[in-house]
Formats: C-alpha cells, sequence, structure tokens
C-alpha cells in the first residue's frame, strides 16, 4: 500500500525499491547519517524524491496535495517545535481536525498518560514529556477511520524511560492491529528486533536488509555497525549484545 519505486535523493538516498503492507510494524535501523530520517521524510511527502515514484494507497505521493497527505499519514519528525508559549492541551490539538479531538483525545491522552500534563506550559516541559505530547498530536492525526493509515516516527522513543517506551510500543501494536502501517526508526536494536514484523536497515543510504527481523544474521550487524556483538537468548527471545 506504501511502494517505493526506484526512490533515489541524490547524496542522501540511493535507488531503493519496497513495498509496505497495511497493518504491519516496521522498524527502521542504521547508523546515523545512513537515511532513516530522510526516507520517513520521502514516505510523508516531506520531501520529493529526485528519481523514482512512491505510491500510497495507489494513489502517486507527487499528486497528493497537503489536505489529501494530512488525511493519510502523520509524521513526528525530531525536529522539536518550541510550541512559543502554548499549554500543552494547545499544542496536542493544533492543526488536528475537529473529528480527530472528538474521537481521539481522551483516549490518546490516556495512552500517553498525558492528563497531567494538559495544563502545563509546553515550553517549560522535560524532554521526554514534551516528547509524548508531539506523539500524542502525531497520533490524533490518524486517529478516525485509522485502517489504511500510515504512521511514520523518527526517533520516537527519544528521550522516553523504560515504562513509557515499553506503552508506546504496545500502543503501536494495538494500532497495527487496527489496520494501520507503522514505520518507526529505532536506535535500540534490540528493540527494534523485538517489535517489528519487519525490519529496513540502512547503510550510508543503500539498503543493507530488508526481511523479517528473525533473519538479522550478527555479520549485517557487525559491518552496518561496526561493532562486535554476542547474540544470548533470554526470556525465548535472542539479544544482541554489543561487546
Ligand atoms: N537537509 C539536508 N540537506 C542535505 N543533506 C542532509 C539534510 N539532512 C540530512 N542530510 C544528510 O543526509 C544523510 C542522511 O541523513 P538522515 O538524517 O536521513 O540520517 P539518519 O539515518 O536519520 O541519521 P540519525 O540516526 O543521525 O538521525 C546524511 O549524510 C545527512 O548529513
Amino acid at each position: 500500500m506504501l511502494t517505493l519505486d526506484k526512490v533515489a535523493l541524490h547524496g542522501r538516498l540511493a535507488p531503493l525499491s519496497l513495498r509496505f503492507e497495511c497493518a504491519q510494524a516496521v522498524a527502521l535501523i542504521g547508523p546515523n547519517g545512513s537515511g532513516k530520517s530522510t526516507l520517513l521524510s520521502l514516505l510523508a511527502g516531506l520531501l520529493a524524491p529526485d528519481e523514482g515514484a512512491i505510491t500510497l494507497m495507489g494513489e502517486p505521493m507527487a499528486s497528493l496535495d497537503w489536505p489529501a497527505l494530512a488525511r493519510r499519514r502523520a509524521m513526528l519528525t525530531q525536529k522539536i517545535p518550541t510550541g512559543l508559549g502554548m499549554a500543552v492541551s494547545e499544542l496536542l490539538t493544533l492543526g488536528v481536525p475537529e473529528r480527530a479531538l472528538r474521537e481521539g483525545v481522551a483516549a490518546v491522552v490516556e495512552a500517553l498518560a498525558l492528563s497531567a500534563l494538559l495544563s502545563r506550559d509546553s515550553t517549560r516541559l522535560s524532554g521526554g514529556e514534551l516528547q509524548r505530547v508531539l506523539i500524542g498530536r502525531t497520533l490524533l492525526q490518524v486517529w478516525p477511520d485509522r485502517e489504511g493509515k500510515v504512521l511514520l516516527l523518527d526517533e520516537p522513543l527519544a528521550g522516553l524511560d523504560l515504562h513509557h517506551q515499553q506503552a508506546l510500543l504496545q500502543l503501536l501494536k494495538q494500532l497495527v492491529g487496527q489496520g494501520v502501517l507503522v514505520l518507526v526508526s529505532l536506535h535500540d536494536l534490540n528493540t527494534a528486533l523485538h517489535w517489528a514484523q519487519r525490519v529496513v536497515c540502512l547503510e550510508r543510504g543503500e539498503c543493507a536488509y530488508a526481511g523479517p527481523p528473525q533473519a538479522v544474521e550478527a555479520s549485517l550487524i557487525e559491518r552496518v555497525f561496526q561493532i562486535k556483538t554476542g547474540r544470548v537468548e533470554a526470556a525465548g527471545r535472542h539479544w544482541f549484545l554489543p561487546l
């Protein structure tokens, strides 16, 4: 439902062809500067490719205007807006369509434990608190009629404590179960491999791997991240440990 056909951005992403299905949890991994944010921005329609074509639900991305894009996908970027002194409740709902507000606010506030923050000045939040508010705003965009929507989250776990990381990953899995395609860039390799149904690993703007997490080999991780790893088994799962 979201396809890239030989998509390239000069100096940032080599020609890449990928296909993502609805209701899938996809993790993007790769070193700093490997192209994860670039790929997410292309998939969100925030960047236009120099070559190739992106298709969203059968429609060329290039043919969709901003309102049409906003109805189909939402993206959390790493570039954090300051909020300009707004209350959290205002920042959370800014630009969110009326129907999403009616149907989604209570659920999103509960899922991300935002109720105690709503009356706070958004410029005086901790990094993790602000991140949860911005994630909430992004989720609200896709809340009504979730099936077939695309959620693109660039390092959503950055700044979140372990409890909120786990709560968010569970919530995203629920959205996948409701038909949302969720693409998330992650730096925690084990979290990515345990959470995702599909992993895309980028290396210097090229796709080094796209496939199931179970088939990710230590040799790939060691080459791409230039580390030595050990592989241990615990709690019925495999874990890569940097050595
Ligand atoms: N606005 C920009 N203009 C030109 N080049 C850029 C721009 N933003 C990023 N780049 C370059 O594009 C490449 C890919 O960057 P990108 O931000 O996509 O990497 P990333 O995998 O998300 O990295 P990180 O893990 O550090 O967030 C890097 O070489 C980066 O320097």
